[in-house]
This record gives C-alpha cells, sequence and structure tokens, in this order.
C-alpha cells in the first residue's frame, strides 16, 4: 500500500473517531441541561450596541478600507516598509527585570502583507463582514500619548471582519448564517486540503523546481533544500537538522532517481511532523467537574476573538454551556466584536466598560461560570501590553483570581499565532512563553500563508503542542489540529498515488 492509501485509510479513521466523540459529547451534555432548568441569559452590561455607533465604525472601517487600498503597496516596498516591532521601555519600572525585558522584541510585520491579503479577502460564506485596516495594532512602535489616543488610533485603523449587531441578533439572519455554515461544511481532512493549498503548491512548486534542476545529489543540492526548507519557515534549526538527516537516508536508500529522491524527501519529512509531536496532548484539558476555563493570549489582530467565536460555537454545538469574558477591555471594539460573536454563536458574554480592569470581568465571568454551572468559559484578553513585565502582570493577575474562584483554573492558557507572521509568531511564542504557562497554539491563518512549515517549527522548536488550526474566516474554519490531515494538506500533490 501507497503512502497516498495510508493517508486516506487514517483520515477516514480519524474523522469517524471525531464523529463518535462529538455524538458522545453532545449526548451527556443534552442529558445534563435537560435535567437544568436555568435559561441562558446574557448578563453583564445588557446594553446593545447603537445603529448609530455601528454605522459610525462601519463608516471608518470602509474609509479606512478603502484607504488601505489606495495605498497598498507592492510587495517590494511593502516588505521594505515592514518594521520590526519593538516593545518599547517601560519607563515608570525601576527594577532590572523591566529594563531587560523592556528591550524584548516582537516582530510581527515581516509577513504582513500575507496577512493582510488573507484578512482582506473578504469570504463568499460571510456577507456580513466588513473589513477595515488596522496597520498600526501590529506597529505599536511607541508608547501611545494616552489610552485615548490609542484607542483613536486603532479604532480607526481596525481591521476587522465583523458580522454587524443588528445583523446576528435577528434571527432570520441567525439562521440564515447558520444555513449557509452547515452547507458549506466539509470534512476535516477538506478543510485540511484547502486550507493548506497556498502553502502545498509552493512547497511542491519548489521542490519540483528543486528536483529539475538537479543531475546528481550532491552538497549543492542539499544546501538548495535546506534553503528551501528555510524559506517554507520549517525554522533554521530544523531545517539543518531535516537536511542532515535527508543526506542519510537518500545515501541508505541509493535513491538516483528524482522520483525517489522526491520519495524520500516527503517521507522523511512526514516522519518528523509524527516525531514532532510524540507525548504531545493536542486535545483540550477539559474539568473533571465544574467550568473549564480556557485564557486565550496573543498580540492584537492574530485571531484571537475570531477564535474564541469559533470555538465558542463548536462548544455550543457539543450542547455545551457556554459563557465570554471580554477582559480586552483596552480596546471598545474588541468588547463589541466579542459581544457581537456570543449573539451570533447564541453564549453569554460578561464585559465590562471600555477602560475598566480586565480583572474585574474576570472575576464576574469565572463567579457566573461557577455559580451558574457554565462548562466553558473562555476569556478573550489584551494583546497591546508594552513588554513582558506589563504582560506578566496583567496576566498572572487575572491566573489569581480565576485559581481563587476555580482551584484548576485555567484548564487551558492558548497562544493563538498568525500564521503569516511566520518566524516572527516563533518571536511571539517565545515571549508568552516566558510571561506566563502557556498550554498550546491556535494557529490561525494558515490559509494565507504559503508557509505552512511553521507547524513544524513550533512543535520541534518549542515543544508546544498545536491545538487548534484556522484554516479560513468562516465559523467551521477552525479545526482541532490533526497531524495526519495536515501532513496530508501539505504534502497531497508529491505523494505517489
Ligand atoms: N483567513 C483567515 N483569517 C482569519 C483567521 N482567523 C482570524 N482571521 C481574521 O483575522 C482578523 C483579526 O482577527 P481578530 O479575531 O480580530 O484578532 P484579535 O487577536 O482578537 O485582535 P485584537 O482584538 O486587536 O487583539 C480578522 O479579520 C479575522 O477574520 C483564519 O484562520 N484565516
Amino acid at each position: 500500500m501507497g503512502l497516498f492509501d495510508i493517508f486516506k485509510r487514517r483520515s477516514k479513521k480519524n474523522e469517524k473517531k471525531q464523529e463518535k466523540e462529538q455524538q458522545q459529547e453532545t449526548q451527556k451534555s443534552s442529558k445534563r441541561s435537560s435535567a437544568e432548568t436555568e435559561s441562558n441569559k446574557t448578563i453583564g452590561d445588557t446594553e446593545k450596541v447603537t445603529q448609530a455607533s455601528q454605522e459610525d465604525t462601519g463608516d471608518k472601517q470602509s474609509q479606512t478600507s478603502k484607504q488601505r487600498q489606495v495605498e497598498a503597496p507592492t510587495n517590494d516596498s511593502q516588505e521594505s516598509a515592514n518594521r520590526s516591532v519593538s516593545q518599547v521601555d517601560d519607563r515608570n519600572s525601576s527594577d532590572n527585570v523591566s529594563q531587560a525585558s523592556s528591550e524584548v522584541k516582537l516582530e510581527i510585520g515581516s509577513n504582513q502583507n500575507e496577512s493582510t491579503k488573507a484578512a482582506e479577502k473578504s469570504q463568499p460564506g460571510e456577507p456580513d463582514q466588513l473589513v477595515a485596516k488596522e496597520s498600526s495594532r501590529d506597529h505599536p512602535e511607541s508608547v501611545p500619548a494616552s489610552q485615548d489616543d490609542e484607542q483613536k488610533k486603532t479604532d480607526e485603523k481596525v481591521q476587522r471582519t465583523l458580522p454587524t449587531v443588528d445583523e446576528a441578533a435577528s434571527p432570520a439572519e441567525k439562521h440564515r448564517l447558520d444555513d449557509e455554515e452547515a452547507s458549506s461544511e466539509t470534512t476535516s481532512t477538506q478543510s485540511y486540503e484547502r486550507g493548506l493549498e497556498k502553502s502545498r503548491s509552493s512547497f511542491g512548486a519548489k521542490l519540483n523546481a528543486l528536483l529539475a534542476n538537479f543531475r546528481h545529489v550532491d552538497e549543492s543540492f542539499f544546501d538548495d533544500l535546506e534553503d528551501m526548507l528555510i524559506e517554507s519557515d520549517v525554522g533554521f534549526d530544523s531545517a539543518i537538522r531535516i537536511t542532515d538527516e535527508l543526506r542519510e537516508e537518500v545515501k541508505l536508500q541509493n535513491a538516483k532517481k528524482s522520483k525517489d529522491v522526491q520519495n524520500v524527501i516527503v517521507k522523511k519529512l512526514i516522519d518528523m511532523y509524527d516525531a514532532a509531536g510524540n507525548g504531545e496532548n493536542a486535545s483540550i484539558n477539559m474539568a473533571k467537574s465544574g467550568p473549564t476555563v480556557i485564557l486565550m493570549v496573543g498580540v492584537n489582530g492574530v485571531g484571537k476573538t475570531t477564535t474564541i467565536g469559533k470555538m465558542a460555537k463548536m462548544y455550543k454545538d457539543q450542547g455545551k454551556k457556554v459563557v465570554l469574558a471580554a477582559a480586552d477591555t483596552f480596546r471598545a471594539g474588541a468588547i463589541e466584536q466579542l459581544n457581537v460573536w456570543a449573539e451570533r454563536d447564541g453564549v453569554d458574554i460578561v464585559k465590562g466598560k471600555p477602560k475598566s480592569d480586565p480583572s474585574s470581568v474576570v472575576f464576574d465571568a469565572v463567579k457566573k461560570a461557577r455559580d451558574e454551572s457554565y462548562d466553558i468559559l473562555m476569556v478573550d484578553t489584551a494583546g497591546r501590553l508594552q513588554n513582558k513585565v506589563n504582560l506578566m502582570n496583567e496576566l498572572s493577575k487575572m491566573k489569581k483570581i480565576l485559581t481563587r474562584e476555580i482551584p484548576e483554573a485555567p484548564h487551558e492558557v492558548l497562544l493563538v499565532l498568525d500564521a503569516t507572521t511566520g518566524q516572527n509568531a516563533m518571536t511571539q511564542a517565545k515571549m508568552f512563553k516566558e510571561a506566563t504557562d502557556v498550554t498550546g497554539i491556535v494557529l490561525t491563518k494558515l490559509d494565507g500563508t504559503a508557509k505552512g512549515g511553521i507547524v513544524l517549527a513550533i512543535r520541534s522548536e518549542l515543544h508546544l503542542p498545536v491545538k487548534y488550526v484556522g484554516l479560513g474566516e468562516k465559523v467551521t474554519d477552525l479545526k482541532p489540529f490533526d497531524p495526519n490531515d495536515f501532513v496530508y494538506g501539505l504534502f497531497k500533490g508529491l505523494i505517489s498515488e
């Protein structure tokens, strides 16, 4: 049986397993919820976002979106315009840690063009999306003169994909969206295939070009292969390791023909993806009893809020009782955005006033989750923290509050990374890992990059499990990470049938 058949079989098996698990979950939850008489209702700040403010936001967004198109530089000039984003000095802090950490840099820009394109691409299944821009959110180069200035700046430039509140709140519209989503639903394997199309065709084209040019498998062949792997974002260390191992393998198998060499390369990469995940727990750590608390962290714009919306829908569909905490109080738009997702998903939300202490929102939310027997609490946090010390303080304050109310909480701290930012995502991951106990990664926008190799870099260099991947903007495009489907999606055309 060829590699292709093995993959097909394994993918089918996985799908059946997932379906079965989902059915069991749904049965469990529906039994429990029928015993509960309490109905889900939205608490906290119940005031609705007004039509006027929406129009205002919409106008601003479409204006800035248009502006972006006019301003959009060419790839080259954009690349040169891409800047490393420095986290600025925490001038108020006098201790050494603070000084050292003030040098921490978050580089988000280098592949910004890919990211921007992916986010701007309007999805046919989501007609209710407004797209605008937020160029500054990934470039917090200086401490804002005041929070108001920063608020204004980011809100004006926000690049957001929002279903509008009214649309999401209207039952008819909600059903229409649901139908659209359901009808566009695909199997996990298909989603991976579709979501990894860019990576696959780019990697395949590069490999084909490399193989077409080679006469002998010599040192220069392996040098070119190493460069190709680095370009695909598998990480520098991984690229060297893979090339070293391939050298041995090609020799061992006495591969001389181009097809044989290709098979050895693909097989080796598949083995490495498998090995990188050994002992990895890719599933969500669910509470044995009481609410499971999931803290979402990550810099702004990576897709935290969207991921929460998608995950909440998934849990809701499993029959779980879900509440969201809008603890990104820094930007008013973030609260609205999460509120829209809550309404659209039909789950509850706890929110505070803009600029209020995020920890107080966390406190209200965890208390509610515990007292009212919720299954899942998902906490959205701000990504706009100036340096590692601030980040550490903010996150540890939230965690302390959570733990006081629910000793095992948070059950997961999921770091959301934008795959289109390539190696800068690795830099962010390292910083967050130092700032808090990250338990897993959600890798978003894989559909928007040709550099799907980042998954290998994360797994083999950071030793963090990738738990979910974002393969598109639709609510059903967030999938539990499946190494098998991933590798299949990445190498499909290269696996001999
Ligand atoms: N193509 C694609 N776009 C995505 C994916 N996940 C998120 N996005 C888009 O990325 C953009 C930013 O997502 P947000 O959820 O607002 O990001 P955030 O991290 O919450 O940002 P802040 O609220 O500023 O901290 C939106 O336009 C999303 O639709 C994905 O998997 N694929």
